[in-house]
């Protein structure tokens, strides 16, 4: 029996040893080189992306690691997704507690997770009702068919005659409908045909948005409180007020898409909230379960959202246990002290880069809180070219539209780091302007 028993056991030590050394060596490999990994991605990746040519390994709050190990200040953070930075803690733990009971149910059955989550997020936001789903975009198609249903059914639009208002220089995603209400031809050409029903106006104007509104078949009207794809666009102040005002006035549903001003990102919770105003369908999405895995969220009151219907819309994963419980823990730590700080932050932010920028490299500045943007003076070069000599000098981040470039680093980031960042901009806009374009 010993014998049988020291056999038994070997045979477990071995398979153990076997199976650890393989995880170490396949199929997650330490030792390639950036440009090895570069290559190899650029090998057999879908070419959908010009990254940055970065190749991170790990984050932790606001810095993160090539696999070279050179340290970077992320002003990017996901594209305004980590507001709480990389690897948060107090998340991680939740995430690792939460994936080790239950990670997914789907919504055949109930769980125990999701009624404490949209119980806190309505009460949160103060919506009656909540549509949890995945990606920003997957929020967007959601509210758009339940303003199109709350058009035909409250509202009385004839049968497939709804209008749903857009403005231009929009993004709100990559799926068919996102793109068929794109003015951007990267985004939109060669997928048509495109979705009927969609019109387009200019972004910040009330009298183009008065005449469209006046169209007995809008539901709905579609906007970013500040434009972030477009390249950080602030609307004059009492637009977004104009645009509750006429909204009630034509009987249309305002959507707000915060998917990327949301949670934070621009000193208040929600950018609306500058002015103090509430849209009639609110989207978030990016950072709501920590960046950790993706989650966004439709929420409405009861005269709108109970259009929804059992099996009339869903997904897979949406209002999963373990993004749900993640975003309870998101949206506590954000309300404490990292909206406050985001508002701070980039006061002093867009101050500094204003007193110390040259006017003639880069002659705007213009953001909310810590949704930033610059502009470059396309004599010196271009938002990519100074991309590129932000990374030398160790400040992450990517070109937007409109000859800008976006600072969108974590929201409670704090002043040190801040101010390397800000050193970091400094000497790169210096280095960027010494070759001035012939
Ligand atoms: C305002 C806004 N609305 C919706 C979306 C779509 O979210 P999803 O990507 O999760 O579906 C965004 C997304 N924002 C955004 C910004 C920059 C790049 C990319 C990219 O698709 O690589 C996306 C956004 O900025």
């Amino acid at each position: 029996i010993k014998t049988m028993a020291l056999e038994i056991i070997s045979k477990q030590l071995f398979k153990h040893n076997f199976v650890s050394s393989l995880k170490k060596s396949f199929p997650v490999c330490y030792t390639h080189s950036s440009s090895d990994l570069i290559k190899k991605e650029s090998k057999h990746n879908a070419q959908n992306y010009q990254p940055i040519p970065v190749v991170i390994k790990k984050g932790k709050g606001s810095y993160v690691w090539d696999v070279e190990d050179r340290k970077y200040l992320d002003f990017l953070a996901g594209y305004a997704t980590l507001n709480l930075g990389h690897a948060h803690p107090e998340i991680l733990e939740v995430l690792k507690e939460q994936a080790g009971i239950l990670s997914h149910t789907s919504r055949a059955f109930f769980n125990n997770i999701l009624p404490e989550f949209v119980e806190y997020i309505t009460n949160y936001f103060n919506y009656d009702r909540v549509l949890p789903m995945n990606t920003g975009v997957e929020g967007g198609e959601t509210a758009v068919k339940i303003a199109r249903r709350w058009g035909y059914r409250v509202k009385k639009i004839p049968s497939n005659k709804a209008v749903v208002v857009f403005v231009r220089n929009n993004f709100w995603g990559r799926t068919l409908s996102a793109v068929s209400s794109s003015t951007n031809p990267t985004a939109y050409e060669d997928f048509g045909p495109y979705m009927p029903g969609f019109t387009l106006i200019p972004y910040d104007d009330t009298a183009a948005l008065q005449e469209a509104l006046s169209n007995p078949n809008v539901c709905a009207f579609m906007m970013e409180p500040i434009q972030g794809e477009a390249g950080v666009i602030v609307p004059k102040d009492g637009y977004l007020k104009e645009v509750r005002r006429l909204c009630d006035e034509h009987n249309v549903l305002w959507i707000a898409d915060e998917i990327q001003t949301g949670l934070g990102r621009t000193g208040r919770l929600l950018a609306v909230d500058h002015e103090e105003v509430r849209p009639d369908i609110l989207i978030i999405g990016k950072g709501l379960a920590g960046g950790f895995v993706p989650m966004s969220a439709v929420l409405a009151n009861d005269n709108v959202m109970n259009v929804i219907t059992p099996g009339s819309h869903g997904s897979t994963f949406g209002g999963n246990p373990l993004a749900t419980r993640l975003a309870i823990t998101t949206l506590r730590l954000l309300k404490e002290g990292a909206i406050d700080n985001a508002a701070v932050m980039g006061e002093k932010f867009r101050r500094e880069l204003r007193n110390n920028l040259p006017k003639d490299v880069i002659p705007i500045v213009r953001g909310r809180g810590m949704m930033n943007a610059i502009c470059v003076n396309p004599d010196y070069g271009t938002p990519w070219d100074l991309c590129l000599e932000l990374k030398d000098q160790g400040l992450l981040s990517k070109p937007c539209d409109g000859n800008a470039m976006r600072f969108t680093p974590p929201i409670n980031m704090n002043e040190i780091e801040l101010q390397e960042g800000l050193e970091m901009i400094y000497k790169a806009v210096k280095e960027f302007s010494s070759t001035k374009m012939q």
